[in-house]
């Protein structure tokens, strides 16, 4: 075999090696609305088995990029834009209505029919599929049996949110998209929510999920992609990407009296290598790239003045960190402003 040939062949089986591995693969994606650039330019890949989130504010593009890649939405028709979904090319019309029998979308709770009962939902929603689950397996499987008859407008947040994701796994998708999955549940159903999400993914499915909460993408997301305005910003793991881009950890003290309070803060200003000092009537937090050197040079300062620390707790950085030094705003003052 000629070399060129030979080089030529590796590379065909490399590539498909690589999109083996990637349930989706989106490069130089744009859309426009009028003259509105809701996504400028993005590209990212997510491997089988994982659990993706696209964390952002509101408006930052989440929703528009998942309606793209799930064959719903058009994108702008730009020379190198590709998505490819579970191995379908989303911009072909016959592989985009092929892909939707492979493929699961979780309707907001709020686009189910009211009128319904959920045995009506589940079985209606079975039958647009060639392959699809047995209905009773899944009231099972979401803890809805004893709701089987009740119609949809009784059901609690919990509930109905149980009934959209299982109304997703119908044709037993092996890529799941969920549209902020957690949104408007509270803390105990959120976390029963993440459970099944990681339970489908034990069970073998790639999830790709939006969300603006901190603390969903980072305890439950293997990977994300950080978005802005219509950009991604940032991706890789969540520890990765609080390393790159949040190193510094804070030291909170409380102080026992304002006279110690304000002594305190007058030591902690004159500190070498200290970051901002934030300060409220009987304590204050300190960021700093050193942690040890810091607390113990507070620690002599207390001990020096004959202050009593009545509490000093340390913080690592999270997400909202790496946010934060991105953008130089918090995700949860961009929700207020827009809010
Ligand atoms: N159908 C539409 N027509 C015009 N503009 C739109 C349309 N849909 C979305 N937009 C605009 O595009 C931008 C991105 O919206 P998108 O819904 O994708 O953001 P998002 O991050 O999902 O926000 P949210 O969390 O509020 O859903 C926003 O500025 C929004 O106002």
């Amino acid at each position: 075999m000629a070399q060129a040939e030979a080089d030529s062949n590796s590379a065909i089986q490399r590539g498909s090696a690589v999109s083996e591995n990637m349930a989706v693969t989106v490069r130089d994606l744009f859309k426009t609305y009028r003259s509105k650039k809701a996504i400028n330019g993005i590209s990212f890949s997510v491997q089988r088995g994982d659990i993706f989130g696209i964390l952002g504010p509101n408006g930052a593009g989440k929703t528009t990029t998942l309606e793209i890649i799930e064959g719903l939405r058009e994108p702008d028709n730009h020379h190198s834009t590709q998505i490819l979904v579970g191995g379908f090319d989303v911009r072909n019309r016959k592989q985009r209505e092929e892909l939707h029998q492979h493929i699961g979308l979780q309707l907001q709770s709020s686009a189910l029919f009211e009128e319904l009962t959920v045995l009506e939902t589940l079985t209606m929603l079975a039958r647009l599929y060639r392959n699809s689950r047995s209905v009773s397996e899944l009231l099972t499987e979401f803890k809805l049996e004893q709701k089987t008859g009740a119609r949809i407008n009784t059901l609690s947040g919990g509930q109905k949110q149980r009934l959209s994701l299982a109304a997703a796994l119908v044709n037993n998708p092996s890529l799941l998209f969920l549209d902020e999955p957690t949104t408007a549940l509270d803390p105990h159903a959120r976390r029963s929510m993440w459970e099944q999400v990681r339970g489908l993914q034990q069970a073998g499915k790639t999830i790709i999920l939006t969300t603006h909460y901190m603390e969903e993408a980072e305890l439950l997301c293997d990977q994300l992609a950080i978005m802005d305005a219509g950009r991604i910003i940032a991706q890789g793991t969540p520890a990765g990407l609080i390393n790159q881009y949040a190193t510094e950890q804070s030291i909170t003290c409380r102080l026992p009296t304002a006279q110690a309070h304000s002594t305190m803060l007058e030591v902690v200003k004159q500190l070498p290598g200290i970051g901002k000092v934030e300060s409220t009537a009987r304590s204050f937090t300190v960021s700093t790239t050193n942690l040890a050197h810091t607390l113990s040079m507070l620690l002599q300062a207390a001990a020096h003045y004959q202050i009593q620390l009545t509490e000093i707790t340390t913080h690592n950085p999270g997400l909202e960190n790496v946010y934060l030094n991105l953008t130089g705003n918090t995700l949860s003052n961009q929700q207020e402003d827009k809010k």
